[in-house]
């Protein structure tokens, strides 16, 4: 049997706003410039993924959406004011009948090998069920993912691997330390780049002054 191959969606909040933990993280470096560093990281591995066949980005940024577009994903605006939740199910809504996948747009390190387990896990062993994958500290998901004819039923924000297991989603537990490395603060920044980041992140980490 030939491998499904997934619809990503990857929503990314306005630059100006978003990764606002980050802020300050590499002096000499535009904040905007390094929020969009992360997402064109991430989108990059989204896309140079085999299980992967079709990327959606949900975003209301102009420079984000032309970025995706230009890189091969499909871009849609957000839902107005609802927030991270439901852009994942804005986007999830575009693609009935795929196997669909949630990703944050914060893993600058992702390796294109590393999601193509993960997504390869979440399609054995347990029929009809959404996965996820939780992030290094363990409190939050960076992946959601769902079969077809499956709400994707995203529960992002605060305690997310908590609420996904309590909505009925099952942990994978692979080893991938890279899916796993979301950048929210310059601590999280630091660890990516000892993991290798995406050029994108790490040509502004070489510009700029990194954290530590
Ligand atoms: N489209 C869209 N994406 C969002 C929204 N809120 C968060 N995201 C994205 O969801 C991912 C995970 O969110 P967070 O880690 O909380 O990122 P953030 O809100 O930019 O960061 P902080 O300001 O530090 O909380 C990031 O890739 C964000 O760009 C939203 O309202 N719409
Ligand atoms: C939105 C999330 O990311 P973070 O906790 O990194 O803000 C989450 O983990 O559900």
């Amino acid at each position: 049997m030939s491998q499904p191959r997934w619809a990503v969606v990857v929503p990314v909040k306005r630059l100006a706003a978003a990764k606002s933990r980050l802020r300050g993280a590499l002096p000499g470096v535009p904040h905007e410039e390094l929020a969009l560093a992360l997402a064109a990281d991430t989108l990059r591995a989204v896309l140079a993924c085999p299980a992967v066949a079709e990327a959606l980005v949900v975003t209301d940024d102009t420079r984000v959406a032309a970025a995706a577009r230009a890189a091969g994903a499909r871009t849609l605006p957000d839902v107005p004011d609802a927030g991270l939740n439901a852009a994942f199910r804005h986007g999830a809504a575009q693609t009935p009948g795929r196997w669909v996948a949630g990703l944050t747009a914060d893993l600058p390190a992702l390796r294109p090998a590393e999601l193509a387990d993960a997504l390869l896990a979440a399609q054995h062993g347990h029929e009809g069920v959404r996965r996820f994958v939780a992030d290094a500290p363990g409190g939050g998901t960076v992946l959601l993912a769902a079969p077809p004819g499956v709400d994707l039923d995203p529960r992002f924000g605060v305690g997310s691997a908590a609420a996904h297991a309590a909505s009925g989603a099952l942990p994978l537990t692979g080893d991938w330390p890279s899916l796993r490395r979301d950048v929210d603060t310059a601590e999280d920044l630091a660890a990516a780049a000892r993991l290798g980041l995406g050029p994108r992140t790490a040509a502004l980490l070489a510009a700029g002054c990194p954290a530590r």
